[in-house]
């Protein structure tokens, strides 16, 4: 059995894995963080994470960047491994994840499902095509209008996955509005997309001379994220320091 705290709580997300959690003999949420609470959770909830009196296995976080600094402080006074699954985080904040992870486990990705983390690796594959070929490369992500960073951090986590493999001179292009000129074919173009409930789509592109290859994924629902977090923090139970990802869950 795995006890889990769970970090934003009363969010979107930490509302979806309670319910996972619910029908999951393996894994139970012994205590939430989050700073609003209406009472509904069968678990205590606390404020802050530094109030939190509960031991745990494992932090499944879902919540704000905001948060965090002090999730890590705690992590790293109790020593408790997290999956850290928030995005938006600050250079400084990432620096700091890797920084803590060689004295405690953490588990980081911007995107828990099974498709995003196979696309990944598959990704490499056509960089190393395409681009010398000359392909442009394109991402597009459409996600709902309650988010509230932007682009995505799967966006991210793509184009990184093809910069690991790309000549060193490609880089991010994020706006194209001040811009009088043609597209450099160094650029890898992010491009961000908000509205309704969309859940979360990622499109990326290869265009090149009369042909273009896409690669799409589409989450229809949140549970594909949530049901890969529980794994996440399944796994990370009684695991070493170190800078896990979703890769080593799905291995
Ligand atoms: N890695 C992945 O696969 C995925 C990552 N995400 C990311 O997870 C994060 C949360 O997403 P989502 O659930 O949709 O967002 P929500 O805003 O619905 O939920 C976040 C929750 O965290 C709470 N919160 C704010 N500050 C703190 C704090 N200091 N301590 C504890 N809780 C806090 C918020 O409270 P309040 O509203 O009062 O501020 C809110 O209840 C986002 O960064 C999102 O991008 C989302 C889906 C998948
Ligand atoms: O905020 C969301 O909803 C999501 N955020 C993650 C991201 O920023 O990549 C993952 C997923 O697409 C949903």
């Amino acid at each position: 059995m795995t006890r889990a705290i769970m970090h934003g709580c009363n969010g979107h997300m930490g509302r979806v894995i309670t319910g996972i959690c619910d029908n999951d003999k393996d894994i139970e949420i012994v205590a939430g963080v989050d700073p609003f609470d209406d009472g509904h959770n069968t678990y205590p909830v606390f404020s802050s994470i530094k109030d939190c009196n509960i031991e745990a296995d494992v932090i499944i976080d879902f919540a704000a960047a905001k948060a965090i600094d002090a999730l890590l402080d705690y992590v790293e006074e109790k020593k408790v491994p997290v999956v850290v699954c928030t995005t938006g985080l600050s250079d400084e904040q990432i620096a700091r994840i890797k920084d803590v992870s060689t004295r405690v486990a953490v588990l980081k990705s911007a995107n828990m499902s099974l498709g995003i983390n196979t696309i990944f690796k598959l990704l490499k594959e056509a960089a190393k095509v395409f681009a010398p070929e000359g392909f442009d490369i394109e991402i597009v992500e459409k996600h709902h209008n309650k988010k509230i960073d932007a682009p995505s951090g799967t966006a991210l986590a793509l184009a990184d996955s093809m910069k690991e493999v790309l000549d060193d001179d490609y880089f991010y292009r994020y706006d194209r509005s001040q811009l009088r000129e043609k597209r450099n074919p160094k650029e890898i173009g992010i491009s961000a997309v908000r509205g309704g409930t969309i859940v979360g789509e990622h499109e990326v592109f290869f265009a090149g001379e009369d042909e273009v290859i896409e690669i799409k994924h589409t989450a229809y629902s949140k549970a594909v994220f949530a049901k890969g977090a529980v794994s996440a923090a399944k796994f990370l139970k009684g695991k070493g320091a170190g800078l896990y990802d979703m890769g080593d869950v799905i291995a």
